[in-house]
């Protein structure tokens, strides 16, 4: 079976059930071959139902005399790719979405219902001829942005706090947007220049990041990574611009020793490595066997030979206690910074999870901290933009801690200008520096601890 929307269909049925949407998509297309549009389409059309699923569901409420959660679950997936494609795809003809639609009712069991999934898409094309949106938003700001941009209202709730409801409103919109590809150039391997012209001569399209000096984007639609120029002699690997700052916060210098504590899938320690000149030595710990994995191939790809991996919980590794010239720790985290990326982490994060992850993160702060000799650093990074795994985390750290104190970056660290707050700490809202949203913070051990 080819027809994409069908397949979007099985696919999506399986993330209500529970399944990761990435995870659902890969195991539909690994058992079809899809010609590259429809599995674009395909793509769409379950990134952008489940990401758009609150829009989606509130028009169903309030267009249908039953509300979403009250219709069979699966008429209720048909109509979000009915009703996904009138207000998002503005390509696709609105004849073609209902048509489709009504054939999807047909195919799975639905034959019954086809005249009332017609009449409700046609019932929404109806309503746009005569207002501007049909869906109709309520005046409270946090439910009016969730119910526009598809996110829980706790989620809103944190960012108004942070930054009031126009640029909330502007860091919705961006989260919605598909996700950009950002590498970072092997400088041992190869240089800037080299790979933009080797992707040149490939017709492929990047454009350099202002201030990071290995980085370049890619523009438009690029295939394979793996089949671009330089992937397969390591040139370069895929790493978001705000996770390749956190390589140049933490400074490592050639022949230190570097403990990366949850190093996997590798993005960081291999810069890490690359920064050092690949001497010295990398320890590339995490709790994760098949992550490792991930790790050891990227280092392989790179040529990089100061890497050593350590499997197991960071916060049990006592023969690393003062060992250390600089530790990272790249903590798991809620993600709310890199929700484009995973179109269902905001429906899968409650605030119960980021007070659990919370704790985590002192935990494995706590502990790892031990591991730098006096003196040295530390480097606390996450991809979440919530205050309770980010600033809350510090200031408890460096109550129970007095040793410690944050180092912010110095003036000649250029690119953090743009980001730094007065605390010290570097926060990058996505939407004003369009790349995924990231805390950071130096903190340094002085040395008359112990
Ligand atoms: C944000 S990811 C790390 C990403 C990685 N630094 C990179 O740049 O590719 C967080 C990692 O922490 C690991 N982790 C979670 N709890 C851990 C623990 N107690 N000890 C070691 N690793 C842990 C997870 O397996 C996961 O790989």
């Amino acid at each position: 079976m080819t027809n994409p929307r069908q397949l979007a269909f099985i696919a999506l049925r399986e993330v209500h059930k529970g399944a990761y949407a990435d995870v659902a998509l890969d195991r539909v297309l690994q058992k079809v071959k899809l010609p590259d549009h429809d599995r674009r389409l395909m793509t769409e059309l379950v990134y952008g139902s489940v990401r758009r699923q609150r829009t989606l569901d509130t028009l169903i409420d309030q267009i249908a005399t039953k509300k979403a959660q009250q219709q069979p679950p699966d008429l209720r997936t048909i109509l979000h790719i009915g009703f996904y494609q009138l207000r998002y795809q503005q390509r696709i003809p609105a004849s073609a979405a209902v048509n489709t639609t009504v054939e999807l009712a047909k195919e799975n069991a639905f034959s019954g219902l086809t005249g009332f999934v017609n009449g409700l898409l046609r019932q929404y094309l109806r309503l746009a001829e005569t207002s501007p949106d049909p869906l109709k938003l309520p005046e409270n700001p946090v439910e009016r942005l969730g119910i526009l941009y598809s996110f829980p209202d706790w989620i809103i709730e944190v960012w108004l706090e942070q930054l009031g409801f126009e640029e909330t409103e502007k860091l919705c919109a961006w989260m919605n947007q598909t996700p950009t590809i950002d590498l970072r150039v092997n400088i041992l391997r190869s240089s800037l220049e080299e790979v933009e012209s080797a992707f040149n001569s490939a017709g492929v399209l990047v454009s350099r990041i202002p201030h990071l000096p290995q980085a370049l984007r890619l523009i438009g639609n690029t295939g394979g990574i793996q089949n671009l120029p330089g992937f397969r002699e390591g040139w370069w690997t895929v790493q978001d611009s705000s996770a390749q700052l956190v390589g140049y916060l933490l400074d490592p210098k050639p022949g230190d020793v570097v403990i990366d504590v949850c190093a996997a899938p590798g993005g960081k320690t291999t810069h890490i490595a690359e920064l050092m000149g690949d001497r010295g030595k990398v320890w590339a710990c995490d709790k994760t066997a098949s992550r490792l994995r991930k790790l050891k191939e990227n280092a392989q790809r790179l040529n990089l030979q100061s890497i050593e991996i350590c499997t197991g919980d960071s916060r049990n590794l006592p023969q690393f206690y003062q060992t250390a010239d600089r530790v990272l720790l790249d903590a798991p985290c809620s993600g709310l910074g890199t929700m484009h990326r995973h179109a269902d982490a905001r429906w899968r994060q409650t605030p119960e999870s980021v007070k659990e992850l919370s704790q985590l993160q002192l935990s494995l702060l706590s502990h790892i901290s031990n591991f730098v000799k006096s003196g040295g650093f530390l480097v606390y990074a996450t991809c979440t933009l919530h205050p309770t795994e980010n600033e809350e985390v510090i200031s408890r750290f460096l109550a129970d801690y007095p040793a410690w104190q944050i180092e912010p970056p110095t003036k000649l660290e250029l690119p953090y200008s743009a980001y730094s707050e007065r605390s010290g700490c570097l926060k990058v809202w996505p939407h004003q520096q369009d790349m995924d949203g990231f805390f950071m913070v130096r903190l340094r051990k002085t040395n008359n601890s112990e």
